[in-house]
């Protein structure tokens, strides 16, 4: 087996991996360190800080004054809110690494994250397919909406820092560590350690003792901020300028972005190609890059039409309608397609998910870090990426990749005279993702990221890594919070976590009030046909809730200046991501329900959708 090999020839000490892990900050006035937006007054009453054309009101670029009395709530740049205190072991910015069993005397120490995912999260064998029948489609699209909402940026470390490295180990200010073992299967031929950056951080403005929290770069709106931007500047790289347009490549592709650093596409197979798009992540997965993809094709259809029907539009009010329209069809399918596979119909009711949208200016839609945690679907990943074609009547695999070769790798998209986009759409609808509470498989806890020395990347151990480095308190009190459950013994858990789990996480907790909020979260057991347990749920859906009534140009909005009409409401309405796709790519036949594998396939003929004659002015 190739992986097998790799993992004999790697004898290399650890060294920086070339590539980013993670995110880094787009602008570069954000490592100071200070939150700009503390002493910062901005008035929305007026117009000169909101976004109007033609005397209309469309949503700012950064999110700000989407709420006209707090002007920065939900915008990018902002810090991510906290449902607790924060648990750094000094209050103010050292990783929580506390053991509840220590004393004043003698400090006990959480397990090492590495130790926690191989007795937690690992699985041997590639994961069966989940019951419910999720196709590969719907963990792709998670992904893609998960980059429209939060995106934390890292702190300012050089490139070539190792934090591996003895002395930077303790001091440099921007590192974590994480210890491997030398009975460690897979990492331990690599050297006893590999690195994590730690997140950026601001001072916190309320605060005096210099307590730190991270931000978001993007903006927490559900708005095509992946496909626009956050900013001005971002949207103006964007931007044909020509009739409403986004700029577009050959076979209607989207831009080449120039240089790979940033950018996430530096897989050692193809390093040379690069799109670029308003997320700098759009290229970390073929999958993710083909929702890309289609939505910018999307607006750019979109505009053509509303281009024809209102010959005196000028390009910016073209531009400003059809992102409008985009962002509408996002949030439609977002809460009327992706929601109801995530969430247990008990609590799209309980959180009022479905219910009548009224705009709440008291609720702030910015990222909760807990939710952060709890919407990394990382354990759905499926091990493999398949090619797929329609074959006479029926759509059947072509080729099938392993993950390692396909992170980072939009390069697929123009393969076989640029059909690569068409035959991994065709392959993520086609094939069903792999759900087992909590268990990771080798592509994302061993494989990810995989370069050319060997080195890779546990997604289990920097998820768990990331809760400690931004203080996140343990999952003990959000079980507490959400489900009114006290947990003091292991047997606490038996509501929300299997035997099989349990006795896992005793292998190296101490205590089950140590447990970290993200391993904690996806061990859970999932509640009815949902993907998520009672405590996740209880995340998402609260900050779901948040994105929807905090908006204020929500298109359910029946605010006269900013709603749509009822005819172009009950069009939205009609909008399938099915029909997306099938609108936008060389695909003759879809499945209505693209997030399952048991819907069976129809011509796209059959698949209805909108109709942009309401748009005329
Ligand atoms: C190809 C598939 C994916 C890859 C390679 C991937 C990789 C990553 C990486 C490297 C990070 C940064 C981890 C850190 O340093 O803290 C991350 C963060 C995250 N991922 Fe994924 N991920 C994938 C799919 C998904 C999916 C399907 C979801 C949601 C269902 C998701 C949700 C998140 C969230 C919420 C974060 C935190 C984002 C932030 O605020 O920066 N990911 N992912
Ligand atoms: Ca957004």
């Amino acid at each position: 087996k190739p992986k097998e090999a790799k993992r004999d020839t790697r004898t290399a000490s650890r060294k920086f991996m070339s590539g980013p892990r993670s995110h880094k900050v787009t602008d570069p006035t954000k490592l100071a360190g200070e939150d700009p937006f503390c002493d910062l007054k901005v008035d929305c009453s007026g117009a000169s800080n909101r976004n109007f054309v033609d005397g209309k009101e469309y949503r700012t670029q950064s999110g700000q004054c989407n709420n006209l009395d707090n002007y920065k709530w939900g915008m990018a740049g902002v810090q991510h809110k906290r449902l607790f205190e924060n648990a750094y072991d000094d209050g103010k910015w050292n990783p929580r690494r506390k053991s509840v069993t220590g004393t004043n005397n003698e400090i006990v120490l959480l397990p090492g994250t590495r130790n926690i995912s191989n007795a937690v999260h690992a699985t041997d064998s590639d994961k069966p397919l989940n019951k419910e029948s999720l196709s590969d489609a719907f963990f792709y699209f998670m992904q893609f909406i998960t980059h429209d909402v939060t995106k934390t940026p890292e702190g300012d470390h050089k490139t070539n820092d190792d934090c591996c490295d003895s002395t930077k180990r303790i001091k440099s200010p921007f590192c974590l560590a994480v210890n491997v073992e030398e009975t460690d299967d897979f990492f331990s031929s690599l050297g006893d350690c590999f690195d994590v950056h730690r997140s950026f951080t601001v001072l916190d403005c309320n605060d005096t003792s210099g307590f730190r929290n991270q931000i978001n770069d993007i903006t927490a709106y559900i708005d095509g901020s992946m496909l626009y931007g956050s900013s001005g500047a971002e949207l103006n790289e964007l931007r044909s300028f020509i009739a409403g347009f986004l700029k577009n490549s050959t076979a209607n592709l989207m831009p080449e972005g120039v240089g790979t650093e940033d950018m996430e596409c530096d897989n050692v197979e193809d390093p040379a190609l690069c799109f670029l798009a308003g997320d700098t992540r759009a290229n970390v997965h073929p999958g993710l890059t083909t929702f890309h993809t289609v939505f910018m094709r999307e607006h750019n259809r979109v505009a053509a039409y509303l281009g024809e029907l209102n010959a005196a539009w000028n390009d910016d009010r073209i531009f400003q309608e059809t992102r409008r329209i985009v962002a509408a069809e996002l949030q439609h399918i977002t809460f009327n397609e992706m929601l109801p596979k995530v969430l247990d119909s008990s609590y799209v009711s309980k959180y009022g998910l479905s219910a009548f949208y009224s705009y709440n200016k008291s609720v702030d839609a910015s990222v909760i870090q807990e939710f952060n945690f709890g919407f990394r679907f990382h354990n759905l990943m499926p091990a493999v990426l398949h090619l797929a074609e329609l074959v006479g009547s029926s759509v059947e695999n072509m080729a099938t990749l392993e993950q390692e070769n396909v992170f980072q790798h939009p390069g697929l998209l123009v393969k076989d005279n640029y059909r690569g986009v068409d035959q991994v759409l065709l392959g993520i609808v086609a094939n069903g993702c792999p759900f087992i509470n909590g268990l990771m498989n080798d592509a994302s806890r061993n494989f990810l990221f995989l370069e050319e020395n060997g080195d890779s990347y546990d997604l289990a151990s920097v998820n768990i890594e990331r809760g400690r480095d931004w203080g996140t308190p343990a999952y003990y009190l959000y079980r507490q919070l959400c489900g009114g459950v006290t947990i003091s013994v292991w047997t606490d858990l038996a509501s929300t976590h299997s035997a099989d789990v349990i006795a896992d996480l005793q292998i190296v907790y101490a205590s089950p009030k140590d447990v970290d909020l993200w391993t904690g979260l996806v061990t859970e057991t999932a509640v009815g046909t949902s993907i998520a347990g009672p405590t996740m749920s209880c995340l998402i859906a609260t900050q779901f809730a948040n994105l929807r009534n905090g908006d204020r140009f929500w298109y359910e909005t029946s605010n006269a200046d900013l709603k749509f009409t009822t005819d172009q409401l009950s069009e939205l309405k009609k909008v399938t991501l099915a029909r997306v796709l099938c609108d936008n790519l060389d695909v003759a036949t879809m499945r209505k329900d693209v997030f399952s594998i048991s819907d069976s396939w129809v011509d796209c003929s059959t698949i209805s959708g909108m109709a942009l004659s309401f748009w005329t002015d």
